[in-house]
């Protein structure tokens, strides 16, 4: 296959010219319920370390979410998931399979192309596959991140956002009117008989695998501040991972002679 650009394609998984032996990222499993603030714990980390101005090929540290491996649904499936009556709560909602595949390929250096999720329309976005190249810091944020066994073994550091339940749903409610397009109705239907249960029995009980649990999410400053700076020290040049990856990244420009 020509090669184009930074990588080939190969069977979903992009393989980086040179990248074979590359360091393997750090990989951080960020789970917690519904609108606990996952999503903005992750992005707080990426400001306060200076990622989110940095090109996308550049960045030492990536996001990905949960949400995009939400399998497609059926056409019958379809009508009860606008009606609230679909669960994207219960594990079998999720690829798992491409979840630990995309999750092993970034860990071996390869980069990924992954799905865009669309909530409005319960789809993910035709033609808008992302590339993730193996950064080296990985944050895998979602409501069953550490559900799966073979998932959960892959992460290096695992954080739960432990938000309670009424400032959950107050959020959730105001979400997903705004931005997800759906109505209170739906919303609650889905809430009570579906997303709580769910939440019940598989999300919460994953909350003794975490190694940090963060409670109020983002409003605590003191622990993001403290994961912050273990992923600073992880990225400095004297690092473990960091001298890795920089001797990777210098050997594999020289070209010695055999
Ligand atoms: N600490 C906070 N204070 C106020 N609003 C918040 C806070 N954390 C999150 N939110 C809001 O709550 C909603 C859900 O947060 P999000 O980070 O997307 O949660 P999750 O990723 O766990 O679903 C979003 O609209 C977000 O802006
Ligand atoms: N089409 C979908 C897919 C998922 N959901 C809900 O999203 C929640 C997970 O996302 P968070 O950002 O809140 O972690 C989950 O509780 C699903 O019920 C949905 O409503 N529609």
């Amino acid at each position: 296959m020509a090669s184009s650009g930074k990588g080939d394609q190969t069977q979903g998984a992009v393989r980086v010219n040179g990248f074979n032996d590359v360091p393997k990222p750090f990989l951080i499993g960020v789970g917690g319920g519904t609108a606990s603030g996952k999503s903005t714990v992750c992005s707080k980390i990426m400001t306060e370390l200076g990622q989110n101005e940095i090109d996308q090929k550049q960045k030492q540290v990536v996001i990905i979410s949960q949400e995009s491996f939400y399998y497609p649904l059926s056409s019958t499936d379809e009508p009860r998931a606008s009606r609230g009556q679909y669960n994207f709560d219960h594990p079998s909602a999720v690829d798992d399979e491409l979840i630990l595949r995309t999750l092993s390929d970034l860990k071996c250096g390869k980069a990924v192309k992954i799905p865009e999720y669309d909530f409005v329309t319960h789809s993910r976005k035709p033609d808008a596959w992302r590339t993730v190249y193996p950064a080296d810091v990985i944050l895998f944020e979602g409501i069953l991140v550490f559900y799966f066994k073979d998932i959960r073994e892959l992460f290096d550091m695992k954080l739960f956002v432990d938000t309670d339940a009424d400032t959950r749903l107050s959020r959730r409610v105001v979400r997903d009117i705004e931005e997800r397009g759906r109505d209170l109705d739906q919303i609650l239907h889905q809430y009570t008989s579906l997303v709580k249960p769910a939440f019940e029995e598989f999300c919460l009980p994953t909350k003794k695998y975490a190694d940090v649990i963060i409670p109020r999410g983002a409003d605590n400053t003191v622990a993001i501040g403290l994961i912050v700076q273990h992923i600073e020290d992880l990225l400095k040049p004297n690092s473990n991972l960091c001298a890795k990856r920089l001797r990777h990244n210098s050997d594999s420009l020289v070209s010695r002679p055999h």
